[in-house]
């Protein structure tokens, strides 16, 4: 509270626009000035993250699972998924498969055991800890609600550490969250709301890297592509 006059005298000095921020600020204390004039001079940024085939790898995961427990079963290798639905390929292939493949995210473990995306949670890491920077991450969970919220809070804990638990958002409509940017893998993020607030960036995944990049689309290719750049292309 004492450095407050001197901090304000010093910023009149350097710039009146700072000191006018700063006349409104007068009623907090010296650390709170600086902070909210941080916050006042650049743009804070709100990150969604996708978690299945952003994050965690659903696709490897369900092949894995698939082929232990149906063994004497066809079934469609990475470099031939089509379409974000598993099921709806599955299905194709033949109409008993589709409710095979069902079953396996829907037993217990399969979304607790499923492994991390390389560079995925070292990039989300390092993004919750840039200045005026928070990171969400934003997953819609299988309406079989047996195991997966649980999962999917347990993964998040198990590979981020316990305070990350503020961090999710589970819905089955992104549309309605309010963010900057949302990197996420499905092409088509449909919901209620028609003009969410956020820039959707395809993450490239087994099943989209077929699709033309639409007009105006952004994507990234994996974690070990240029993240940061993208980050910092939306606070200009
Ligand atoms: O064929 C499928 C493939 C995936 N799912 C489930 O959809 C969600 C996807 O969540 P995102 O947040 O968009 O990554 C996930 O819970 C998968 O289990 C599905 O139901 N059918
Ligand atoms: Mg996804």
């Amino acid at each position: 509270m004492t450095l407050l006059p001197r901090v304000l005298g010093f910023l009149k000095l350097e710039s009146p626009s700072i000191s006018a921020n700063v006349r409104c600020f007068a009623h907090l204390s010296t650390a709170n000035v600086l902070a909210k004039m941080n916050d006042s001079t650049s743009k804070r940024l709100r990150v969604l993250v996708d978690m299945d085939g952003v994050l965690a790898d659903f696709e490897g995961g369900f092949l894995k699972k698939y082929r232990a427990k149906y063994p004497n079963e066809p079934y469609i290798n990475l470099e031939d998924r089509r379409g974000f639905w598993v099921s709806t390929q599955y299905g194709q292939l033949r109409s008993d498969l589709c409710a095979k493949a069902i079953s396996i995210w829907e037993s217990k473990n399969f979304f607790l055991e499923l492994d991390p995306i390389p560079g995925g949670v070292e990039a989300v890491k390092e993004m919750s800890k840039m200045e005026n920077t928070d990171v969400f991450i934003c997953t819609s969970p299988i309406k079989h609600y047996s195991h997966c919220p649980y999962e999917k809070y347990a993964w998040i804990e198990k590979h981020f550490g316990h305070e990350f638990l503020e961090q999710i958002i589970l819905t089955r409509d992104k549309t309605v969250v309010s963010g900057d940017i949302l990197i996420d893998d499905k092409p088509d993020i449909l919901g209620v709301e028609p003009k969410p607030s956020w820039e959707h960036v395809l993450f490239l995944a087994c099943h989209n890297k077929h699709l033309l990049p639409s007009a105006g689309h952004r994507s990234l290719l994996s974690w070990h592509h240029d993240w940061r750049g993208l980050l910092e292309s939306k606070r200009q």
